[in-house]
């Protein structure tokens, strides 16, 4: 069984519990990051932590823990479950308090940092690519709830997820109030056309994913121009290459959408070549876990 770091201390799986009133749990108050480590070191762990607590800053969220004391508090959790590989979720709730949903009724928040192991697809789907389906439910606009805050509010991720698979896909494209793709239900998106690599902006409403960084400097070290710009279903329609971009996903083509076929329906050649490097990348950097 695995041992959790839970508010300050590294316990069994079977004591790792939260209280029902924690307002984590009750209103989804809180945020998260998903942060993966290859062969003893955690890749982009100073940028997932950065990340972490601008998503607690816009939500006002009082963090109990510095950078570094949360930095040490992931690489002791993965140290005290002796793994080298595998995938941390490490979450900050607003914590206990009475029902009703003033957070400041909440005087501490508590950290969770679980390292475990996370497969999002099967190896058959990277060697294949992803069927994707474009999805009804929209991404909120900034308005209503910044998708730049990566918050335990995951149910419009979760209804884009559930109108995927039941389409008959394994990912779905989600577009924002003006149609344009924002990204997918759990990773970001680029496109191959006319030798060109096109993104959305991250102000079409898709996080500001840290995979989606890491293939903007590849793209580059291959000298592969690069555009952010709007992009609607068309584009994806007349691409010659799709792939999406996670922590939990690494980098997987998309080669349907809407029962259409992307190029030439099979991952393409720019992907895989992507694929190696970021194998590459994520296989001999990252902060060093000390056992
Ligand atoms: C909505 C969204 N967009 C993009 C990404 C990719 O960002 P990073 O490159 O920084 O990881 C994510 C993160 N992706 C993510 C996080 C946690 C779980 C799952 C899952 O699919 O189970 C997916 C995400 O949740």
């Amino acid at each position: 069984s695995l041992l959790i770091y839970l508010d300050g201390n590294i316990v069994p799986e079977s004591e790792a519990k939260i209280s029902v009133f924690d307002h984590g749990l009750l209103y989804g108050d809180g945020v998260f990051e998903g942060i993966r480590f290859y062969n003893g070191r955690v890749f982009r762990l100073t940028e997932h932590l950065e990340r972490l607590y601008e998503s607690s800053r816009s939500i006002l969220l009082n963090v109990p823990l510095n950078f570094e004391e949360m930095e040490k508090a992931v690489l002791d959790t993965i140290a005290a479950n002796n793994l080298r590989d595998g995938y941390i979720r490490l979450l900050i709730t607003r914590g206990v308090g009475p029902l009703g949903l003033n957070p400041y009724q909440c005087p501490k928040a508590s950290v969770v940092v679980i390292a475990s192991s996370i497969s999002l697809y099967p190896q058959e789907k990277y060697d294949l690519g992803l069927t994707m389906v474009t999805c009804a439910t929209r991404r909120p606009s900034p308005a209503a709830l910044s998708p730049q805050v990566k918050s335990l509010n995951y149910l419009n991720n979760i209804m884009a997820k559930i109108e995927a698979i039941q389409g008959g896909g394994e990912e779905g494209v989600m577009l924002n109030e003006q149609g344009f793709v924002a990204e997918c239900t759990g990773d970001n998106i680029f496109i191959l056309k006319r030798g060109e690599v096109l993104t959305p902006p991250i102000a079409a409403g898709g996080l500001d994913g840290i995979t989606r960084r890491v293939a903007i400097e590849l793209l580059a070290e291959l000298g592969v121009p690069l555009r952010e710009v709007n992009l609607t279903r068309h584009d994806i329609f007349t691409a010659e290459e799709c792939f999406l971009t996670g922590t939990a996903a690494e980098v997987i083509a998309g080669v349907m959408l809407d029962r259409r076929p992307i190029g030439t329906g099979k991952p393409g050649p720019l992907t895989k070549q992507l694929v190696e490097k970021f194998k590459a990348l994520a296989n001999s950097t990252g902060t060093p876990i000390t056992y």
